[in-house]
């Protein structure tokens, strides 16, 4: 049986008098592996900063593994971790990859300083990147750095109750690389999904077509606010659905009007 971790019911939000998300209704549920796919600026970020609690509806309920998410998460805590990894890695170039990755522990935990060093090397290991703690951020490639902030995501205090977390959202985490590059990242993606001290859900906001066909299960296509597809990776080149039709051949022609 599906076990819900993140719900969305009835979200809107506007910026100013832009209306962004409408009524949004998603579920994010444990074993899922999904991506939102849409036309630039049509809210699939913002959708990820609701999510992870950086951000506030105007309007709905947000249901974080069946409890009500009454405030933004500075104030509040979610019955679970989940982590955002920002499209761009922003790492302190001035801080160690080692001092980048266990920033927040080093900063706030208990731990003694070999133990939070132990902890960044396991999550380095999960991310491809063992052996390199002691370098800067600048002496890294672009795949590497955002590599980076993905072991920083995923890197939690053991004496947080929730553990490691339960939702990992990616926003665009291959914008910009090569596609071997890309390649490298989507497997970690995927592989850190079930694996101790990964995750048990993710979402993935992307543009690329590898990284939508290699990362994800389910795909939800979002235009002006609205869901207009959610189906499975394996449907997307079969369904006559005018939307996705027309996002995949990248015409002009079809429903979605692109300014400019
Ligand atoms: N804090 C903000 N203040 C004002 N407008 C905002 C803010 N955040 C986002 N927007 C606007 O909301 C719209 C949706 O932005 P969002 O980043 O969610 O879109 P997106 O689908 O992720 O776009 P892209 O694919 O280009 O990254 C855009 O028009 C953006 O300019």
């Amino acid at each position: 049986m599906s076990e819900p971790l993140i719900e969305l019911k009835g979200v809107s939000k506007s910026f100013g008098q832009n209306p962004i998300l409408d009524r949004v209704d998603l579920t994010v549920n444990r074993g899922e592996a999904i991506a939102i796919i849409g036309p630039s600026g049509t809210g699939k970020s913002t959708i990820l900063r609701i999510m992870c609690g950086l951000l506030a509806p105007d309007e709905g309920e947000i249901y974080i593994r069946g409890q009500k998410r009454e405030r933004l998460l500075e104030d509040a805590e979610d019955p679970i971790g989940i982590s955002l990894v920002f499209q761009q890695a922003a790492l302190f170039d001035s801080l160690t990859v080692e001092e980048n990755v266990g920033f927040a522990l080093f900063r706030r935990s208990k731990l003694p300083r070999h133990e939070i060093c132990e902890l960044v090397n396991q999550k380095l290991d999960m991310v491809g990147l063992a052996g390199t703690g002691k370098r800067y951020p600048a002496e890294l490639s672009g795949g590497m750095r955002k590599r980076v902030s993905l072991a920083r995501a995923i890197i939690t205090d053991p004496d947080d109750p929730r553990g490691s977390p339960e939702v990992l959202l990616y926003d665009e985490p291959t914008a910009g690389l090569d596609p071997i590059a890309s390649t490298i990242t989507e497997d970690i993606i995927r592989q850190l999904k079930g694996l101790k001290g990964g995750c048990g859900a993710y979402v993935v906001v992307t543009h690329q077509d590898s990284t939508i066909r290699r990362t994800a299960d389910r795909v939800i296509f979002l235009y002006q606010g609205k869901i207009h597809w959610d189906g499975s990776v394996h449907d997307i080149d079969t369904t006559d659905n005018p939307w996705l039709r027309q996002f995949f051949s990248g015409s002009v022609e079809g429903p979605i009007h692109i300014a400019g």
